[in-house]
């Protein structure tokens, strides 16, 4: 299995992004200046919003609607199952970001968290039409606009992951990792085309495929940004782009695990965007050798992985963005509602 690369974003080449996603299926870009401090202004703006009593946190929290298009804040364990340790604010691509803090400081808040998603969105840009052009199967029709323009469905999470270690460490706790860590994040696939993570502190762990462990990534801070394939690429290269299985672990300090904040920017296609494989003469090159040498080609894992038409032999028939969300987010949403029947019920 190919080793985590890390590359400088600005001399990255289409054929780096195609290696990396197609083998590891993730790689880590160091960022330059303008972005390490748009990062670092943000995650200062995450921090204030965070240090605030849960009471005015509370008066900017989403409204879950079985869409899992929300915008808002959540608490610790809200929306999913996925968010036990976890609390921070969602917003999606096309919705403005509230102010949400008190006075003058509410603008600024939002300000910069514009300016900086819309920075975080050209990065996605640039990497789609890398590898675009890597397959040659057309850039536009990912970029800004174009029909399958992947900022056009994102979402970005900022959340901080915080654990008291009694709970981590409580007998019957589940997740421990062999060197005594803790699962904070459960292992999954995101179901993007592409995913950005930008983190505090390390604990981002990768599968290594075929070897059956979690490796960590092996940078982080504002400096730098992790790069994950989502299943949606791997469909859309039928198996040539792997989705790798990722989750976060936590050290137990003496009484808490020490606190980790993690943005993450999830590149997804307007809703009504029709998905279907990628034809290229390079795609079919690409597919001729992964399929004739599958012991020596660096592609050869494609064949087995998960969720490509190569991996579960399910052909993948052309679906709308809204049909494949909705199947891949149905355990979500059925969570989701009973959440925000809850909300409801609280505040009746
Ligand atoms: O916190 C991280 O480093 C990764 C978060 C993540 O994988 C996710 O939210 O899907
Ligand atoms: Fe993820």
């Amino acid at each position: 299995m190919a080793a985590h690369e890390t590359h400088d974003l600005d001399s990255l080449l289409d054929e780096d992004v195609l290696r990396a996603l197609s083998g590891a299926g993730a790689f880590s870009v160091r960022l330059p200046n303008e972005l390490v401090a748009l990062n670092a202004e943000v995650l200062r703006w995450f921090g204030l919003f965070d240090a605030q009593p849960s009471e005015r946190k509370q008066r900017h929290a989403l409204v879950p609607d079985g869409t899992g298009e929300n915008n808002g804040w959540h608490g610790p364990g809200g929306l999913s199952a996925y968010n036990r340790f976890r609390d921070g604010y969602i917003f999606q691509a096309s919705e403005p970001i509230w102010s949400m803090l008190d006075g003058s400081a509410g603008a600024e808040f939002a300000a910069a968290h514009e300016r900086w998603r819309a920075a975080l969105h050209a990065v996605g840009h640039a990497l789609i039409a890398r590898l675009a052009r890597a397959l040659e199967v057309g850039a536009d029709q990912f970029g800004p606009g174009g029909r399958c323009d992947i900022a056009a469905g994102a979402q970005f999470h900022l959340k901080a992951i915080r654990a008291a270690a009694s709970e981590l460490c409580a007998p019957g706790a589940t997740g421990a990792t062999a060197d005594g860590r803790m699962m904070t994040l459960p292992a999954h696939r995101d179901p993007s085309v592409l995913s950005l993570v930008v983190a505090t502190r390390p604990g981002l762990q990768l599968l290594v495929e075929g070897e059956g462990r979690y490796e960590d990534v092996p940078r982080c801070g504002p400096d730098v940004c992790t790069v994950i394939a989502g299943q949606l690429l791997t469909k859309l290269t039928r198996g040539l782009v792997r989705s790798p299985l990722h989750r976060v672990v936590s050290e137990p300090r003496e009484a808490v695990c020490a606190e980790r904040v993690a943005a993450t920017f999830f590149f997804q296609p307007p809703l009504d965007a029709v998905l279907q494989p990628l034809e290229s003469p390079t795609m079919a090159r690409l597919a001729r050798l992964a399929d004739a040498s599958p012991e020596r080609s660096a592609r050869a894992h494609t064949k087995v992985r998960a969720g490509g038409e190569r991996g579960n032999g399910k052909p993948f028939l052309p679906v709308t963005y809204r049909e494949w969300k909705h199947r891949a987010y149905s355990g979500y949403y059925a969570r989701a509602a009973a959440s925000a029947g809850a909300a409801r019920l609280d505040s009746a």
